[in-house]
């Protein structure tokens, strides 16, 4: 059963010169012509991200920004708080995606100052969580999953809208994805623990897929029980493909 609606993310990384906005442009078009029941967002580097919300102007495509700073201003050379992305017209903004994680050090704990921030500037954080290949080969998947979702959803969530982006590290951008039985386990689980940590509101909350999803594989991880949508990193970067996986949707 599906009570959240469908969001399909595209998570173009450190990926697009100004040229692709025509990707966008040509996403929105069609989405424009022939609608889809959910919704589309497209997450570009920090520096297109104002040319990209002026391009969907009229279109129905979100932006998103791919990270943030947990303070909402100061100095902190380098970084974009949550009122930033607000300020330009941003309406998502990813927090805790691996590759952060990963590079920066990144904790549960600043993952949920992360979350916290993006909601109190009134966007909608897309939160990630997921296991390494080691925590998975040593079989603890779903207490990794559990403990990323109570300690990096913040209390706020039990009143503003989240997303919980389930990205295996391991899946990502290696062409590798567990199998359906495995990812509608841990749906399943992050939204049992979902439940208990924001109550009703975790109906609502979509749980999207991320790692390796492209065409080929779209529609069968989409019509997983359980899974609202997708987060898709390389394949989002050509209309053609991204366009093919939101309509798999
Ligand atoms: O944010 C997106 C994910 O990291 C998935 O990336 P990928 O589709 O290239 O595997």
């Amino acid at each position: 059963m599906k009570n959240a609606k469908s969001l399909i993310v595209g998570n173009w990384k450190m990926n697009g010169l100004r040229q692709d906005i025509d990707q966008i442009l040509a996403i929105g078009a069609s989405l424009k012509e022939n609608p889809i029941d959910g919704e589309v967002v497209i997450c570009p580097p920090a520096t297109l991200t104002a040319l990209a919300v002026d391009a969907v102007t009229n279109l129905p495509v979100k932006i998103g920004g791919q990270d943030c700073h947990a303070a909402k201003a100061g100095a902190y050379t380098g970084d974009i708080s949550a009122e930033k992305w607000k300020d330009i017209g941003a309406k998502y903004v990813i927090v805790g995606h691996s590759e952060r994680r990963e590079s920066y050090s990144e904790d549960n704990i600043s993952v949920r100052s992360k979350a916290k921030a993006v909601l109190d500037a009134g966007l909608i954080p897309i939160i990630c969580i997921g296991e390494s290949l080691s925590e998975r080969d040593s079989g603890e998947t779903l207490s990794v999953l559990t403990k990323q979702v109570r300690e990096c959803v913040p209390e706020e969530a039990k009143k503003g809208s989240i997303a919980i982006g389930y990205e295996p590290v391991w899946a990502i951008g290696s062409g590798k994805t567990p199998s359906v039985d495995d990812i509608s386990e841990a749906h399943s689980l992050i939204r049992h623990v979902l439940t208990e940590e924001i109550g009703d509101r975790s109906k609502v909350t979509p749980i999207i897929y991320g790692g390796s999803m492209k065409p080929s594989n779209a529609s069968e991880i989409l019509a997983i029980d359980g899974v609202d949508g997708g987060l898709v990193g390389g394949a989002s970067l050509k209309a053609e493909d991204f366009l093919s996986i939101i309509r798999a949707s």
